[in-house]
């Protein structure tokens, strides 16, 4: 008990000097993975601050990034078509579903980090243009004895069928942004969206620019995961939204064993039949088990300043949707 009620003072303490040392903005200052169980870093771990998963593997933090970098590069062709197989279409749902949570207002200037491919980007783009038509839709119903002409000529003058609205990808990887931009060409997406090679950890924005940021899928890959959060709370305007989709711990126990089984004796196998890369499929599954639990990153999402924080877990768990504000 004694021994808890200390660990639990210490956890405490270590939380409030980490939270002091962000706000001052300590150069060199970087609290990273390893954590423990209240995502504070404890002593032991202090001395190995440069060190960091990649997987179940240890490596150094410049490594780390290195090989993330060359994961995505090497997916990148093959990313669209294997998360198809994978979860036999279920992420097209997650992702339609944080879309939805977000309800995009007419002019939301969206930032989508670690946007790769432009998966959210794309139904963002679809959701306001859709919205807009509505709303065009049902303006001229409203108005009575319009000539054939007039409903012609608003139709015709819509300049902005977003409606003001705008999307951002900005993504680490220039092989994930090109397929990207290929994928944009093909389904016709053109205005609204521009493409930003950019670290999450270091966003090339001003403070305060975004109505949304959205994260799918990348967190999880990011070396210093309080720091790509506090770059969220910087470029977000005040009211701004703050929406992750990411891998979760899975809350019912059969799930969890049959979801382990595939995780780890189907997935590399697809990967290696299908994109001939067992080794980022396995990190794929190794990575998703280093995530901390959907309380867990609800509270680093906390300390990095977001006020009510959310979450929704989808599928048992596997995933979830973590939804803060900048208040
Ligand atoms: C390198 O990093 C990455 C690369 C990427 O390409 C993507 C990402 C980021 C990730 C995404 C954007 C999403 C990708 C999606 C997933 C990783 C998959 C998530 C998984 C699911 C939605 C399915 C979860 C599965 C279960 C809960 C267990 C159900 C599974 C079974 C009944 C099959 C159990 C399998 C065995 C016992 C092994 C023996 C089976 C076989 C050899 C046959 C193979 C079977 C299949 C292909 C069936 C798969 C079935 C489903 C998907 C059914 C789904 C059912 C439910 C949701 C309940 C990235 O970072
Ligand atoms: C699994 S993909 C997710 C892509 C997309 N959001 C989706 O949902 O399909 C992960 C993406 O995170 C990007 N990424 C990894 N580390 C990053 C970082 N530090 N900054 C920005 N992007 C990063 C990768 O390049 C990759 O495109």
């Amino acid at each position: 008990m004694a021994t808890h009620r200390s660990y639990a003072l210490w956890s405490y303490c270590g939380r409030r000097w980490s939270r002091v040392m962000r706000c001052c903005r300590l150069p060199g200052f970087r609290s990273s993975w390893p954590r423990g169980p209240l995502g504070v870093r404890h002593l032991s771990q202090e001395k190995q601050a440069t060190e960091t998963h990649f997987g179940f593997e240890t490596v150094s933090e410049e490594e780390k990034g290195d090989k993330v970098y060359h994961v995505f590069e090497s997916v990148a062709k093959k990313y669209d078509v294997m998360n198809d197989m994978m979860s036999l279409g279920i992420h097209r749902i997650w992702k339609d579903m944080l879309v939805w949570k977000m309800h995009p207002f007419p002019g939301t200037q969206l930032l989508d980090v670690a946007g790769g491919t432009g998966d959210i980007a794309f139904r963002f783009l679809n959701y306001v243009q859709a919205q807009h038509k509505g709303k065009l839709k049902r303006q001229l119903r409203a108005q009575q004895n319009l000539s054939w002409e007039e409903i012609a000529r608003k139709y015709q003058n819509e300049e902005d069928p977003l409606g003001g609205s705008r999307v951002v990808v900005c993504d680490i990887n220039k092989e994930m942004l090109k397929i990207g931009k290929q994928k944009a060409g093909a389904q016709g997406h053109k205005a609204g969206l521009a493409w930003v090679l950019g670290d999450a950890e270091e966003l090339p924005f001003d403070d305060d620019k975004f109505d949304v940021y959205t994260i799918a899928f990348g967190i999880r890959n990011v070396t210093h995961i309080d720091q790509a959060l506090q770059e969220a709370h910087r470029v977000l305007k005040p009211g701004g939204r703050f929406l992750c989709l990411e891998f979760s711990q899975v809350n019912n126990p059969l799930v969890s064993r049959l979801y382990d089984l595939y995780s780890f004796q189907v997935i590399p196998v697809l990967g290696e039949v299908i994109a001939g890369d067992w080794k980022s499929y396995q990190y794929l599954v190794e990575s998703i088990r280093q995530f901390p639990s959907q309380e867990e990153f609800k509270e680093m999402i906390q300390d990095a300043g977001f006020e009510k924080v959310t979450y929704e877990s989808l599928t048992s768990g596997i995933v979830a949707i973590h939804s803060g504000f900048k208040l």
